[in-house]
């Protein structure tokens, strides 16, 4: 039937060929009437809408996200259908990815009805004056075709199944990226990420190691879940330990295991809570935001504890701004709780928040809540289990003889996996799996030797202690014995006084 449309389509053309000869013989307002009357006839009988979408939109000639949905739906689909494709490159600069060139057609289906897809380009002069590059640009844009009679299905779910697709097809074929926020500006910069550390080379325990991996997988397929239960669809994950332990790495895995950009939030660099909510509007869905070392990033206790008068006087001493720009030149710890889980926390969807410190004690309780960070995670010195990953990541050895020594030094040696995969690097050439096996036992029992030392000297401390202590006790106890009898004679005297007193009398 298309087909058939399109003939006319052509045999309209010549009709207005042979129009424009004869039109020089008309008067002009003939002309115009003629136009008019003609496009009304067309439309009148012609049975297809067509909906175009542009490249550039928007005064600002901003790229259009449409625009970006529908080629990434069209690259999915067309590749295997259109004659002409353009090639680019994708996620991984090895691998390119297929998209319909300019003037191509190809049809698609959805609920069994037909709909026709054709991009077209046009050339305009460039506006810009000054410029290197070839003085015309080109307008290109996705024309949609389909039946009148199919126009509610279009606007009801054909065009968002397309938006959605597209923008899935779009996340897969993209190069993850890692922003970081720069100091006094509220724009993220950003470069490719591309850490090669998973879940499968992270050294830790396997069954908390699952348990992660199935909550993580339970939060990205939870859209729905968390439309059901009326909430924002985030998680916040503290992770905690000791430097060394393995954090940062653990985000990382997060970030490949999930197929998310990071962003790296620096809070020292944020000047206040305005310039914090407007790097937090600028971040995008399927991404994990980082803030390390919240313990140190900022003295976020400092607003919610009750201050002792004395160094409310002292900070009142310290005082040279005027009291509203004092408030506004930095990040509170509400300004940052609303960051996690205010209004504005739940524009946009389908985000991790993950904080690191080395010290969970020091964290206001009001930030750590089951609700702002959702799951705690303890990130702890290496255990035999955690050594069998890192073994298998640096030597390729699954069990070595002296797995059994290295087994028991780890129940009695807070090694952390930082120290063990230094340990199990090779070095040289000249190193195998025994040598360095050897020197990561060599590494323990170091530090074996120096914990015994130290509880030695602590012990030896302890009892110096407790000898002053007990002498303290003792000069104590030969003073209250001394007082006591000094009392006793005292009273004596004096009863030997009344007693000769009253003899007298
Ligand atoms: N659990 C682990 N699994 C694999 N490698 C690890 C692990 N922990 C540490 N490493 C190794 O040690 C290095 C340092 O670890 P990482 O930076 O993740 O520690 P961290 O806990 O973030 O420390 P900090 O508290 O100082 O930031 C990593 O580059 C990695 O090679
Ligand atoms: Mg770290």
């Amino acid at each position: 039937m298309r087909e058939q449309w399109a003939s006319l389509g052509s045999t309209l053309a010549s009709f207005m060929f042979l129009w424009a000869v004869i039109r020089q013989f008309f008067p002009f307002h003939l002309e115009t009437i003629i136009a008019k009357y003609s496009r009304k006839l067309t439309s009148f009988t012609y049975p297809y809408v067509q909906i175009k979408i542009p490249e550039y939109t928007g005064e600002r000639m901003k790229r259009s996200e449409a625009y970006a949905a529908v080629e990434a739906y069209l690259s999915a689909s067309c590749s295997q259908r259109a004659r002409k494709l353009k090639a680019d490159l994708g996620k991984d600069s090895t691998k390119l990815v297929l998209s319909m060139d300019d003037h191509e057609e190809v049809t698609d289906e959805f609920g069994g009805t037909k709909f026709w897809w054709s991009s077209s380009s046009k050339s305009t002069p460039r506006t810009q004056v000054l410029s290197f590059h070839p003085t015309q640009e080109e307008k290109r844009s996705y024309k949609l075709t389909f039946h009148k009679s199919n126009r509610q299905l279009v606007l009801d779910s054909y065009l968002s199944h397309v938006l959605e697709e597209g923008r899935e097809v779009g996340i897969r074929n993209r190069r993850r990226k890692l922003y970081s926020n720069n100091p006094s500006s509220t724009v993220w910069s950003h470069v490719v990420f591309e850490h090669p550390s998973s879940f499968e080379t992270l050294a830790m325990d396997p069954g908390k190691k699952r348990e992660i991996m199935k909550d993580l997988d339970a939060f990205r397929k939870g859209k729905d879940y968390y439309a059901k239960i009326g909430k924002a669809w985030k998680r916040g994950y503290l992770l905690y330990g000791p430097p060394g332990t393995g954090k940062s790495t653990m985000i990382s895995a997060m970030a490949n295991f999930l197929d998310y950009d990071v962003y790296d939030l620096e809070l020292t660099t944020v000047k206040n809570n305005i310039e914090l909510r407007k790097l937090f509007i600028e971040t995008k869905s399927k991404s994990i935001i980082v803030i390390e070392d919240i313990d140190c990033s900022l003295d976020l206790t400092g607003k919610r504890k009750q201050k002792s008068k004395k160094e409310e006087d002292k900070s009142e001493k310290k005082k040279k701004l005027p009291p509203e720009e004092e408030e506004s030149s930095k990040v509170t710890l509400s300004g940052l709780l609303n960051f996690i889980d205010g209004l504005w926390s739940a524009c946009g969807g389908e985000r991790l928040i993950v904080f690191t410190t080395n010290h969970i004690e020091k964290l206001d309780p009001a930030l750590i809540r089951r609700g702002r960070m959702d799951k705690h995670i303890e990130m702890s010195y290496c255990c035999f289990e955690a050594f069998k990953v890192l073994a298998r990541n640096y030597l390729d050895v699954e069990s070595h003889p002296l797995f059994d020594t290295i087994r028991d030094l780890m129940e009695e040696v807070k090694i952390t996996p930082a120290d063990v995969a230094e340990n199990l690097m090779r070095k040289s050439v000249d190193d195998n799996a025994a040598s360095c096996l050897e020197n990561l036992i060599l590494a323990m029992n170091k530090a074996k030797e120096e914990e015994a030392s130290k509880q030695a000297e602590a012990s030896t401390e302890e009892n110096v202690e407790v000898e002053v202590e007990g002498d303290g006790e003792k000069s104590g106890a030969k003073e209250d014995e001394a007082s006591k009898r000094a009392q006793a004679s005292a009273d004596e005297t004096v009863e030997r006084e009344e007693g000769k007193s009253g003899a007298k009398e």
